[in-house]
C-alpha cells in the first residue's frame, strides 16, 4: 500500500463494509433526465442497497442532484422537466403517471443544504407531517415527536423548549430538526443534499455520526463535494461526469483502486 492508499484507508476505519448482498431498495434503469432540450442525465444504471449509505460524488454539475431529485419526483413541478426510463422503488417504477406524490414523498424523504425549520416551534417543526397525514391522538403524537427528535440526535438538547420557534436553534440543530422532520414521517429511503455545506466542523461531525446512526433503519443517499466525507460515512460512493455514472462500487475500493481514469484524476484532485 502507498501513502496514498494508507491515508485514504484512514478514512475508511469505524465505518461499516459495503453489504452488496443487501436487497436493493431502489434501481435506476436506463434512467435519462432532460431540462428542456439539456440532456441532464444520460442512461443511468444504478442500484441502492438497504440501510447502505451511499454518496454521490463528482465536479460541479455532473447531475448529482438532479438524480437526488428524481427519486422523490419534484422535478414534477417544472412542466418542462422530464425523466425517462424506470426508477424501481421495491419493485415499483416511481416514474409512474399514477403514482401519488404525497405518498411517495412519505416513503422518500428528503433534506436539503439549507436548513429549512418552519416558522413554527420545534414541537410543530415535527408534528407538522403527522397532524397532515396521519391525524393521530396527541398522546401519540407526543411519542412520535420525541422518537423523531431522538433519531436525530436533538432531544436532550430542545426537551424543555419544545414551544419555542425552530427558527431560534442554531445551524446544526436547524438541520438535526429538519432531520426529525423528515424520520417522524417513517420513511424507507432518506435524500441528503449535501447537508452539511452550510454547518460548522462540529455540527458537520453531528450529522456524520447522525447518518451513520440512521443506516441502522434507513436507506439513505447523500451528494456531497467533500469527498472526505464520503469516504468517512458512505458503504457505497457513485461517481458521475457530465450527466453519465462513470464508476459505482464499495466506497473502499471506489477511493483505493478506481477502475476509470476519470474517477482516479477526481479522486485525486487532478480536476473538479
Ligand atoms: N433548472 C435547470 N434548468 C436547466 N438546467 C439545469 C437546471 N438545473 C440544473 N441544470 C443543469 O443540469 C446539470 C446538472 O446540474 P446538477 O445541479 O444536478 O449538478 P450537480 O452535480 O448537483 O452540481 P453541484 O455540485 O454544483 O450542485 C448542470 O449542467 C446544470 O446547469
Amino acid at each position: 500500500m502507498n501513502a496514498a492508499s494508507a491515508m485514504n484507508a484512514a478514512h475508511f476505519e469505524g465505518r461499516g463494509q459495503a453489504d452488496d448482498t443487501a436487497p436493493v431498495r431502489i434501481a435506476c434503469k436506463d434512467l435519462n433526465f432532460y431540462y428542456g432540450q439539456f440532456h441532464g442525465l444520460k442512461n443511468v444504471n444504478l442500484d441502492f442497497h438497504d440501510r447502505q449509505v451511499t454518496a454521490l460524488i463528482g465536479p460541479s454539475g455532473c447531475g448529482k442532484s438532479t438524480l437526488l431529485r428524481t427519486f422523490n419526483r419534484i422535478y414534477s413541478l417544472y412542466p418542462e422537466q422530464r425523466a425517462e426510463g424506470q426508477i424501481l422503488l421495491d419493485g415499483s417504477n416511481i416514474l409512474d403517471g399514477n403514482v401519488d406524490l404525497n405518498d411517495l414523498r412519505s416513503r422518500i424523504g428528503m433534506v436539503f443544504q439549507k436548513p429549512t425549520p418552519f416558522p413554527m416551534s420545534i414541537y410543530d417543526n415535527v408534528a407538522f407531517g403527522l397532524r397532515l397525514y396521519e391525524k393521530l391522538p396527541k398522546a401519540e403524537l407526543d411519542v412520535r415527536v420525541e422518537e423523531s427528535l431522538r433519531k436525530a440526535a436533538l432531544w436532550d438538547e430542545v426537551k424543555d423548549k419544545l414551544k419555542q420557534s425552530g427558527m431560534g436553534l442554531s445551524g446544526g440543530q436547524q438541520q438535526r430538526l429538519c432531520i426529525a422532520r423528515t424520520v417522524a414521517q417513517r420513511p424507507e429511503v432518506i435524500l441528503f443534499d449535501e447537508p452539511t455545506s452550510a454547518l460548522d466542523p462540529i455540527s458537520t461531525g453531528r450529522i456524520e455520526e447522525l447518518i451513520e446512526q440512521l443506516r441502522a433503519e434507513f436507506t439513505i443517499v447523500i451528494v456531497t463535494h467533500n469527498m472526505q466525507q464520503a469516504a468517512r460515512i458512505s458503504q457505497f460512493t457513485a461517481f458521475m461526469y457530465l450527466g453519465e455514472l462513470v464508476e459505482f462500487g464499495p466506497t473502499n475500493r471506489i477511493f483505493m483502486n478506481p477502475v476509470k481514469r476519470q474517477t482516479q484524476d477526481y479522486i485525486t484532485g487532478r480536476f473538479g
